[in-house]
């Protein structure tokens, strides 16, 4: 039975993740290595809480009983000791992936479940010197990771078949919409496909074929338009396969074939222009544009969502 949460870094995806678990009822302790941290997670939990009862998805009372359910904490052994459930949410180095799982063996409970965030490391690789490998999985949240329904779930041949259960359950009971890879493979299902498209995004900007940001609404107006409700392979039956047999034969041969980050990343990169966290990147940012621009996004985000969910209750 899976009571007591612990998730290990409160950056970007550790708040959303551990908000996600507190608005359903769970105790959540979040762990970092520095108290300054905790407190800006504190803060923007309590502003995401804020936002969904702007937006009707969450009343007072809800958003109080989640601030309560939440503990922070400097201390990893305090944070994990009694958890049912662990996440670690730590940046993307194998270095310190493989430390911290070292360390959590020393100190969780027997039957602990621990999973990673990681974006692209393969599940194997995380667990090759792990002695409980048993018990561990990846559990992909996408950000925010309070908003984005999808959880890629990745097993590898020693998860046992209980966990992998359990975690799935667990994805849904805090209103998730999990996946389960059946076969590991390299940047999952959606870092693929996103990648995919985005590498096509910036040979169309390299090209000069369109702007930024008409190449951005060519998705956002169309196929993103639809994605949010049908998938491409769904979009593949209801185009008609005879067509999109023709439209794969006619455009596979000319889509960009690169085999790593595009140069003007690389370069805007090299420049220390990261995009919002350093005010430039493809686009120009004021401060306040950025939050202003999260606050919008967010508030759009919770629409879907809650369209979404209406959808389901429905079918
Ligand atoms: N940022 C994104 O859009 C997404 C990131 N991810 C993955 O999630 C993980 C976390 O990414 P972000 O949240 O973006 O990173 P982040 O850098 O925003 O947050 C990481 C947090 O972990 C803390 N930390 C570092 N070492 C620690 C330790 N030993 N114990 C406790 N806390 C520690 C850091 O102080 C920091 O607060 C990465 O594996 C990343 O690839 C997955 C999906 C999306
Ligand atoms: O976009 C997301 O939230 C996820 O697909 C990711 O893992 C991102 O690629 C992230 O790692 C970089 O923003």
């Amino acid at each position: 039975m899976i009571k007591k949460i612990a998730i290990i870094g409160s950056g970007v995806m550790g708040s959303g993740i551990a908000q996600s678990f507190a608005v359903s009822g769970y105790h959540v302790t979040i762990n970092d290595i520095k108290e300054e941290l905790l407190n800006h997670a504190q803060n923007r939990i309590s502003e995401n809480l804020s936002l969904l009862m702007e937006e009707g998805a969450l009343t007072d009372r809800e958003k109080q009983g989640a601030l309560a359910n939440i503990t922070y904490s400097v201390d990893l052994e305090g944070a994990v000791r009694d958890a049912d459930f662990i996440i670690e949410a730590i940046p993307e180095v194998i270095e310190l992936k493989l430390n911290l799982y070292r360390q959590l063996e020393e100190i969780i409970k027997p039957d602990a479940i621990v999973a990673s965030n990681t974006s692209t490391f393969p599940i194997s690789q995380l667990m090759e010197k792990a002695s409980s490998a048993e018990r561990m999985v990846i559990t992909h949240f996408f950000n925010p990771g309070h908003l984005v329904p999808l959880v890629e779930i990745v097993q590898h041949d020693e998860t046992k078949p209980e966990i992998v259960k359990t975690t799935m359950d667990l994805m849904r009971k805090i209103g998730k919409s999990p996946i389960l890879l059946k076969k590991e493979i390299a940047g999952f299902i959606a870092n693929r496909l996103q990648t995919a498209l985005m590498r096509e995004a910036f040979y169309l900007l390299k090209e000069g074929v369109a702007d930024a940001e008409d190449i951005d609404t060519a998705i956002t107006a169309g196929p993103g338009f639809r994605w949010a409700f049908t998938g491409p392979i769904e979009i593949a039956d209801f185009g008609g396969l005879d067509t999109w047999q023709r439209v794969f034969d006619n455009v596979s041969p000319v889509l960009d074939q690169s085999k790593g980050a595009p140069d003007l990343i690389r370069d805007l990169v090299a420049e220390g222009k990261l995009g919002t966290k350093s005010g430039e990147g493809i686009f120009t940012y004021e401060e306040s544009t950025v939050s202003q621009k999260i606050n919008e996004r967010d508030r759009n985000f919770i629409k879907l969502g809650k369209l979404k969910m209406e959808k389901e209750e429905v079918l």
